[in-house]
């Protein structure tokens, strides 16, 4: 008999297609995975999920008693429990290295079109607002090159970030990391700091760390107080690492410039945000990864993992290396 397995949210069309040859594949999108009857009845017999941000928790896993490998298309794991996963002797994997400089591409556009406004002066355009030949100044941005970045998470995607920051536009790099990097250091002239005084010394302050119990609300209304008035604030992380009352205050209140924002608190937003109603905020819908070739690689290499795990082998991303035991 194949082994049953659920394929959720996002696996691109020829991915799902080959493991459907192999398998006993079932596509969910979007359920409620805690009260759709279907979902569950097949989630009691599965040996894999392969797919997009299923939460997957403590009540997740009771129901699931053959489960052996939670395979995520994505780089951030703050969907899966992972010392219940480990304690049941489930393996988590995930896809990194394959969308690092897609995203990195996703921050540094948005980066751009905040401070050049590029957005906003669409609309104007498009909605017939450019009467004279020249716009005046109010409807200037300001310069992204030689300006300093802040980069709070220097990992993959930070040092891809800092790459096209130093080669691309000259800007001075400031990084506030777990660890320091040397390597990082002398490739792209960066700078260790600690987050304050990233903060107060950055124009463009970027969060690209993963979800944490230790990064959950990293950025709030102090934070948001230390940084300068001109500054302009770009997540790419996840929404919880940001305090995003505090976000919505600071930009009222002017304690920022602007934002460009790919992640929110809720996802997707709720219209009634007052983010949506502000001119000095870019909003993407988390597109970070989101392009033809780089979803595909997610999904391959999601599905390669999945395969390691279901034949007992040591998939290549293993979020938890030390739980692997050889069977
Ligand atoms: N917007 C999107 O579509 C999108 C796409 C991919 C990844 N992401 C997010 O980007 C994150 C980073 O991905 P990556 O591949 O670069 O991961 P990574 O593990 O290579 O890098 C994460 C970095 O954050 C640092 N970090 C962790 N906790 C920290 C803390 N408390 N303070 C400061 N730094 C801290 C780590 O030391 C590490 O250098 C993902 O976990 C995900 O949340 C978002
Ligand atoms: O973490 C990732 O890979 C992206 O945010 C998709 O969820």
């Amino acid at each position: 008999m194949k082994k049953k397995i659920i394929a959720y949210n996002r696996v691109e069309k020829p991915v799902l297609k080959d493991l459907q040859n192999k398998y006993d594949v079932r596509f969910f999108n979007n359920v409620d995975t805690k009260n759709n009857p279907e979902f569950l009845e097949f989630l009691g017999q599965a040996e894999g999920i392969i797919g997009l941000e299923m939460p997957v928790d403590r009540e997740l896993l009771d129901q699931a008693p053959n489960l052996k490998i939670v395979s995520n298309v994505s780089v951030g794991y703050s969907n899966l429990d992972i010392s219940e996963m480990n304690r049941r002797n489930i393996l988590a994997t995930n896809t990194p290295d394959v969308l690092t400089d897609t995203v990195a591409d996703t921050v540094f556009g948005i980066l751009i079109a905040t401070a050049r406004r590029i957005p906003e002066l669409d609309q104007f355009v498009k909605n017939g607002e450019w009467i004279t030949e020249a716009i005046g100044p109010e409807y200037f941005g300001v310069n992204v090159h030689h300006k300093t970045l802040g980069i709070i998470g220097m990992g993959r995607i930070g040092q891809a970030i800092a790459k096209r920051a130093h080669h691309g536009f000259d800007m001075e790099i400031l990084y506030h990391s777990r660890t320091k990097k040397p390597d990082v250091e002398e490739n792209f002239n960066a700078a260790y700091c600690d987050l304050d005084s990233l903060l107060e010394s950055s124009d463009f302050v970027c969060l690209i760390t993963p979800l944490t119990p230790e990064t959950k609300g990293l950025i709030g209304k102090r934070e948001f107080q230390l940084m300068k008035e001109s500054a302009i604030f770009i997540n790419g992380s996840r929404g919880k690492t940001v305090v995003e009352k505090d976000l919505i205050k600071a930009l009222q209140n002017g304690n920022i410039a602007a934002a460009g924002l790919d992640v929110f608190e809720r996802e997707p937003i709720k219209l009634s945000n007052p983010l949506l109603q502000m001119e000095n905020v870019v909003t993407t819908p988390h597109i970070g990864s989101s392009t033809h070739e780089t979803e595909l690689r997610m999904s391959e290499v999601a599905a390669r993992n999945l395969e390691a795990g279901l034949q007992g082998k040591k998939p290549a991303n293993l979020i938890d290396a030390s739980v692997w035991k050889q069977p």
